[in-house]
Order: C-alpha cells, then structure tokens, then sequence
C-alpha cells in the first residue's frame, strides 16, 4: 500500500462536476471498506493505493539544457531502455481511450492548457499504431491526423519533449503543419514509463515559451495521465473493487459480507463456512434465512428494509445456528451502502460479528443489577421500578394493590446461634416459601436483610374487597412460614411480623406506601410478631374482627361450640311432617350467634367444610334419633348445603359415608339447595342428586323465586320439593305480586308433580291465604321458631298426629 500527501493526488485538484461526482463514489467505497475493516476507524486517507502512478511520475524529470536553432527540444529521461512500441501500443489501447467520446475533464485540461501559454489552439492526442487520436481539442475541429504527419509522434519517436516557436524558421521538420507557427508539447507518460500521447498548445503565430508555462503544460499532462488512470480504474472498477474487498473480507476473522438491495447476499467470506458448516460459502444466499433464528427473522427484515429506505447503516442483532452444535449465537451485523455514481445504493457491505458471550455477559451484568444474588427475588432497585409502575397502572385502571412488607422475627438471634450460613440458607428458603404462596402475577421481592417486600396486584376495586384478599394472603405466608424449617439437621423456627399499605386511585408516592408499610409491620411487631397489620386503620379494624372471628370460628368447631337447632314444618293439618336443621354457634363470648353471621366467613375460609360435614353427622344422628320413635320415624330432617360443600368432588361419598355410619334412613334426608348453587354447573349437579336420590335421599329447592328460577332448570332437576322464599311470604297480604308469585310456585309444583313448602309463615292469615292457593305444606315462626333439640322433643309431644 502506498501513502502520499494531499499535494501528491493528481486529480484531487481537478473540481469539474463530473470528476466530483466520481471521486465521491469512489471515497465512499473506500471509506466502507476503511470503516469496516479498520478497528480503529481509519478513512481512505489512510489506504488510497492509486497513487503510486502521481507518486512515480513525479520523479521523472525534462532535461532542458539542449536548444536548436529558432526551436527547443527537451531531452525525455522517462524510460531510457523501453522501445518497445508494440508494449506501448498495448498499453495504450488497455485505457480504451481511442474512439471515446468527449469527456468535461479532459475539455478543460487542453482549455487550461491554451489559456496557460496564451496560445489559440490546445489538444490532448494520443498516438496510436497508424494516427494521431484526439481525445480533447480546443481552437480546432480536427480529430484524427495521420500518424506520418503528427508532430505528436515525431515527439514520441524521438522520445523527445518539444517546443517550436516559429516552424518557419525551425529546420527540424521537412514541412510545417498546415496553419502553425507555434507548438508545444508534454508527454502523457504511465506509470510504466510508456508515452501514450501529448499535452500540446498550438498557434498560427510564432511563440516563446517561458520555462514556467512548460512546467504547467508539464503538470496538466499528469492531471491528463492521473484522470486517465481513474477513468480505466472506474470502468474496470466494479471487478476489481470486487476483487479487492474479497480479498481483504478473507483475511477478516468476522463474517463479511456483501448484498443486493433485495437483501440477497451475493458474497460471504469464509468465516460463514466455518461458522454455519457450509460446503461453500456461496451457499449462504440461499440458506440465510434458515440459520437465522425464526424469532429474529421479522425484526431483522425490518432494519435491512429501514436501511434501504433510509440510505443509513443497516444495524441489527440477530441470533444465528451453529453448525457444530446446532446452538444459536446472537450475532451483531452492520452493513454500509455504497452508492454509484448517480447517488443510488448499490451494495451494501457488511460484517456480522458473534456477540454472544458478551451479550450473556451484559445480561448477567443486568442480572446482578435488578436480582438478589442470594435469594434470587428481584432486589431493591427492581422492587422500586415496579412498584412505581404498579402503583400508576392501578390509578389509572381505578384498581386496587397492596404491599405488604415483611420482616422475620429475631432473625438475628439466628445469624448468632446458627451461623451465618445458615441464615442465609434461612433466607433462601423462605424466599421460596413465599414465591410458593403467592400467585405468579404479584411480585415478591428481597429488600435487604431479613426484609422482603409482596406487592399484590389489582386485588379488588373497593377497600372491603382488597382487605379481604390481602388477609388472605398474608394469612398464607403467616402459615407457610410457621412451618418449621430445617438447618443443619435441626428443626427451626421462624415468624414474620407483616405490614399491610393499600394503593390505588389517586395514586401515592411510592416512598410514602413503604413508610405506611413499615408502621403497619412496627405494629404487627408490637402486637406480639408473627402477625399482621394494616396501615388503614378503619380497614385494619374489619380485617381484624374478620380474621379474630376466623380464628374464633376454628377453634368453636375443635371446641365443638356448634349445635343445631330444628324449626318444625307442617302440613295443612297441623301436624309435624319434618324438620329443617339450622346451626348456632354457641360462641363463650359472644352468645348465641347466628349463621347468617358466620355461614359466609365459614364458606370464604374452607371452614364451611368441617362445619358442614358436622351439621349433617348431627342431622343423621337426629334422624336416627327420630326412626326410634315410632311416633316420630315419618320425620324427615333438612339439612342446608352450601355451593362449596356441594362442588366437592367427594360430596356425595360424604353424604353416603355419614349415612352409613349414622345408620340414619337416607329415604328421610331431605338436602336443601339454592338456585344459584346449581347455575354453575347444571349437568354436574343433576348428575350428583340423581346419584344421591339412587339411594332415597331427597332434594329441596330452596329461596325459590329470588334468584334465575328458570323453568328449564326446574324441568331437569330432579326435586322432591320447592320452597316459596320467605320473602315472598312476608308480604304476601299486601302486595299482590308476592301474591302472584306464590300463587305460580304452588301452581308450578302440581303441574311438575313436586311438593310446595311456604317458608317464614308467621301469621294464621298468611298461612291461610297460602292454604287458598293450594299450598299444603308451611314452615315459619307462627309454628314455631327454630328449637334446640330439648325444646323440640316438647314440641313434637304436642304436636305429632296421633
Ligand atoms: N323472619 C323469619 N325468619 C324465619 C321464619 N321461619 C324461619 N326463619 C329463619 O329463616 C331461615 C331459614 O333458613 P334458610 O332460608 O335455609 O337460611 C339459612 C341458611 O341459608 C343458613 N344456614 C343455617 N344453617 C345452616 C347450615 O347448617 N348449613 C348451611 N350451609 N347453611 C345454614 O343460614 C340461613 C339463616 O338461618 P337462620 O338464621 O337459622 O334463619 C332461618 C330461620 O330461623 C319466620 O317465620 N320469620
């Protein structure tokens, strides 16, 4: 490679548009090679190579001592051993010069070159085997001159630079050119030394020539010669620019590649066939897109149809399949376009770069950054970003979040006795423990220390709702983490204290939601630890009471505090027929209360299940109780299921086992459902009754008339009985709907063959205008009130047919 200053570029100097332009082109194609090549940015400054024809030239040199009489000739030092004229000729004719057309550089050289010796004629000629070929003329029209009478050959024959001042009086030639006095000559010389042509200015007058206009003549025949040589460079260009790049893309340890603007690639190094496992790397045109990634395959279109839009570097990661191993590599690629002389991408040419360890390195960098490494939860700084965007999402959806803040009591006191290494072992499994209990959606994360952070998201749109689950979960992780643990052999244990924040609309900021997180966690730690609160105070009263009758309610039913009570039903006759079965918790503190106080607690909690499964072990026991008394063995006994107890998938092995191990007769269990409970899932609840009803147990619809009471589902399920709700009853003699209502129950219930029990019948007149309408059966405290078991036996002394 040769290196030569800014004065040593021969056409740099040359500023005709023409020139320009393809100057251009040809910098920006060798600025994309530079720039893609060189690591450290190096430009065409740095690698320009076509110089070395200015650079040689330069040193040759005009002897100007010899003079003629009237005429000088300057003795050529250029090639002293060349006199080959058929190489010269060759040379010639490999610039494919002769028979071109007019070109606006070479024009304005011979301009230059009249206008530089003040004389009326300039050519630019090239002697060819048999002519003067004139490539430029100025002041004449003529082309082509025979080579016998061309002053430019005798130039180049005699190897001589020439000056004539007056052919009259010069006695050197045998005649002179038709209409000169005056001419002048530079030789256009190669690299190689060959005289291809002259730089010559002519005149009808006689001349003298200063030594200065002959170095200017001199230095526009080597603008002559440089612009030549870019003209064959550029015309042979594309091969051997091609040439060039191929040779240097092999030397790359990337892979290089070259492509149309279809994004076909035309040309890849061999670093593709070591990568990809090519047999060539030509191949790689039509297996490209089969190593790409197919995740990577649109963004990557994407980019290499913004570059072609746009013009700039096509820039894209992508991963690409290893042959080796068939693993994919995340690769960057970049691509130049270069454009032609008309300004219009041609090519792009491009590296493509395996980044893959330093991207895992990067990711594990952001790994570090956003994760704890111990625990590997998202740490502070993640905790802080999210929460951030949580909290403004849930203002704007108008939803419900919390945080709960939770910190381990006397975790130190196991750093101290256990070591650390176990406290941290501690740490990681709680860690895990708390993923556990919570859903994936929420975030847990570690805050430092023994602290971590829960935030739940969107948990309900009002404050009731949100405590509720955030109870609930803390509740859960309260459980999880009072199972013990085990480190180093041993059992241990450990309690959280956690603080519960709320957020939603208007949105806080998030350092004060963790300060409130953090009081409420001081208040759980000063309740005694191991135990939540909430920063709410209001809220933080309900959710107490709630979770204080929670916990009330499991121990009222391993204290067995529950008992039944049985309110009769009747016939029209007045005589007992049944019973309906309803629980009372016989709380010590609280009294006598009633289900309509702790049924839905119980169903919330899972408790319903134990308690449920009691109420009908005691409903049998009654029944068994009953079938001893032959006055009493016709009783039926009624018993409520809740929705959760009869979605169970075991609830009819339940009912089964608890009457047979009763021994109670299930022919005289009547199981009492609510509409709503069936809604869900119709065929499943026909399959269970018909299942039930096999053995002789029997259905009653319950609140019948408050909720769907479509007819359809009154058609397809299988019940023994329809009880009017006692809301209908209530208002039976005032309002003429409820009236109506009844009146269609009662009328439903004949037609379809089921029995009508009216329930909450409190008057002798609403009993009688039920009666009316054809009711039989009735329920309701004009009979009388729910009775415990002591009081029923009494009642039914009086009361059973005799
Ligand atoms: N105002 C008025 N009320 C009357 C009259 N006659 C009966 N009642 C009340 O109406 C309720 C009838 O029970 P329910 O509709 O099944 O409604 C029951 C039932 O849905 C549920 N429940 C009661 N015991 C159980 C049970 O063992 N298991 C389940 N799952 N739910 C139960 O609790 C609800 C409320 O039960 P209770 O408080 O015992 O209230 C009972 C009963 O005391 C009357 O003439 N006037």
């Amino acid at each position: 490679m040769y290196y030569a200053g800014k004065e040593d570029r021969g056409f740099a100097t040359d500023n005709s548009a023409a020139s320009g332009k393809n100057r251009n082109a040809f910098r920006a194609f060798l600025d994309a090679i530079a720039r893609l090549f060189s690591p450290r940015g190096a430009s065409y400054k740095d690698s320009y190579f076509l110089y070395a024809f200015s650079q040689r030239y330069r040193n040759n040199s005009y002897d100007l001592s010899r003079a003629y009489d009237g005429a000088q000739s300057y003795t050529m030092n250029m090639r002293p051993n060349e006199s080959d004229e058929a190489n010269r000729l060759e040379a010639l004719h490999a610039y494919d010069i002769l028979d071109s057309a007019p070109e606006d550089g070479f024009d304005q050289l011979v301009m230059l070159g009249a206008t530089l010796c003040g004389t009326s004629m300039a050519v630019l000629c090239f002697v060819d085997s048999e002519r003067e070929w004139r490539k430029a003329v100025f002041g004449t029209a003529v082309i082509e001159v025979p080579r016998a009478e061309s002053i430019c050959a005798r130039m180049i024959d005699a190897r001589e630079a020439l000056v004539v001042s007056d052919f009259h009086s010069a006695r050197i030639f045998d005649k002179a050119p038709i209409g000169w006095r005056f001419f002048a000559g530079a030789p256009i010389v190669t690299a190689e030394g060959f005289i291809l042509g002259t730089l010559c200015v002519m005149d009808e007058k006689p001349h003298t020539m200063v030594a200065a206009q002959m170095d200017g003549l001199k230095a526009l025949a080597q603008q002559a010669m440089a612009r030549l040589e870019l003209r064959r460079y550029q015309r042979q260009g594309p091969e051997l620019q091609r040439d060039r790049f191929c040779q240097l893309a092999d030397s790359m340890p990337h892979i290089v590649w070259s492509a149309d603007r279809d994004g076909t690639i035309d040309f890849a190094n061999h670093s593709i066939v070591e990568y990809a496992g090519l047999r060539y790397a030509s191949d790689i045109g039509k297996l490209w897109s089969e190593l790409l990634h197919p995740d990577d395959f649109s963004r990557t279109l994407e980019a290499w149809e913004q570059s072609v839009q746009t013009g700039e570097i096509f820039s894209a990661e992508y991963r690409l399949r290893r042959g080796s191993d068939n693993a994919y590599r995340w690769h960057i690629a970049k691509g130049i376009p270069v454009r032609d002389d008309q300004g219009n991408i041609t090519k792009w040419y491009g590296t493509t770069t395996d980044i893959h360890d330093m991207k895992l390195a990067h990711e594990e960098i952001g790994r570090l950054a956003f994760f704890d490494t111990l625990t590997g939860l998202p740490n502070r700084q993640l905790l802080m970003d999210r929460l951030a965007h949580t909290v403004t999402l849930h203002d704007r959806i108008g939803r419900t979040g919390a945080v709960l803040l939770l910190d381990l009591d006397h975790f130190k006191n196991i750093n101290d006795t256990i070591g650390h290494d176990n406290g941290d072992l501690l740490l990681v499994l709680v860690a895990k423990r708390l993923l556990a209990s919570v859903a994936d959606r929420h975030t847990v994360a570690r805050l430092g220390g023994d602290e971590f952070v829960i935030i739940l998201e969107d948990i309900g749109t009002c404050d009731e709702t949100a405590a509720q689950a955030a109870t609930k979960l803390a509740r859960n992780i309260l459980d999880a983490l009072n199972a013990s643990f085990n480190l180093d052999g041993y059992e241990r244990h450990i309690t959280p204290s956690i603080g519960i924040a709320f957020f939603g609309s208007p949105a806080q900021s998030i350092t004060e939601l963790l300060k409130r997180a953090d009081l409420a966690m001081y208040q759980a730690k000063a309740a005694g630890r191991n135990t939540m609160r909430f920063f709410d105070p209001a809220i933080q009263e309900a959710a107490l009471v709630r979770a204080s009758l929670e916990a009330e309610l499991r121990q009222g039913l391993a204290r067995q505090e529950f008992v039944l009570f049985y309110q009769p039903q009747m016939n029209s006759a007045g005589n007992v027929i049944g019973l309906e079965a309803l629980v009372r918790w016989n709380n010590p503190h609280r009294g006598m209360v009633s289900p309509a106080d702790f049924i839905l607690l119980a169903e919330d909690t899972g408790l319903i299940l134990p308690l449920g499964r009691w109420v009908l072990e005691e409903a049998c026991r009654m029944l068994v109780f009953l079938t001893a008394n032959s006055s009493t063995r016709h009783l039926s006994v009624a018993v409520n299921v809740s929705a959760l107890q009869f979605r169970q998938p075991d609830f009819v092995a339940v009912v089964l086992d608890v009457l047979h191990s009763s021994g109670a007769h299930p022919g005289r269990l009547k199981i009492e459902l609510t509409e709503s409970l069936l809604l869900e899932d119709i065929e499943g609840a026909i399959q269970k009754i018909n299942e039930l009803k096999k053995h002789g147990v029997r259905f009653s619809l319950d609140d019948f008339g408050t909720g769907y009471s479509s007819l359809t589902y009154l058609k397809r399920l299988p019940f023994n009985q329809i009880k009017i709700d006692q809301s209908f009853v209530h208002n039976i003699l005032n309002d003429p709907r409820d009236l109506a209502i009844a009146n269609t129950i009662i009328a439903l219930g004949q037609t379809l063959h089921v029995a009508v029990i009216a329930e909450g019948v409190e008057t002798s007149t609403q009993r009688d205008l039920l009666a009316q309408c054809g009711c039989t059966l009735f329920q309701g405290y004009f009979f009388s009130r729910p009775l415990p078991e002591a009081q029923l036996q009494d009642f039914l002394r009086r009361h059973l047919a005799a």
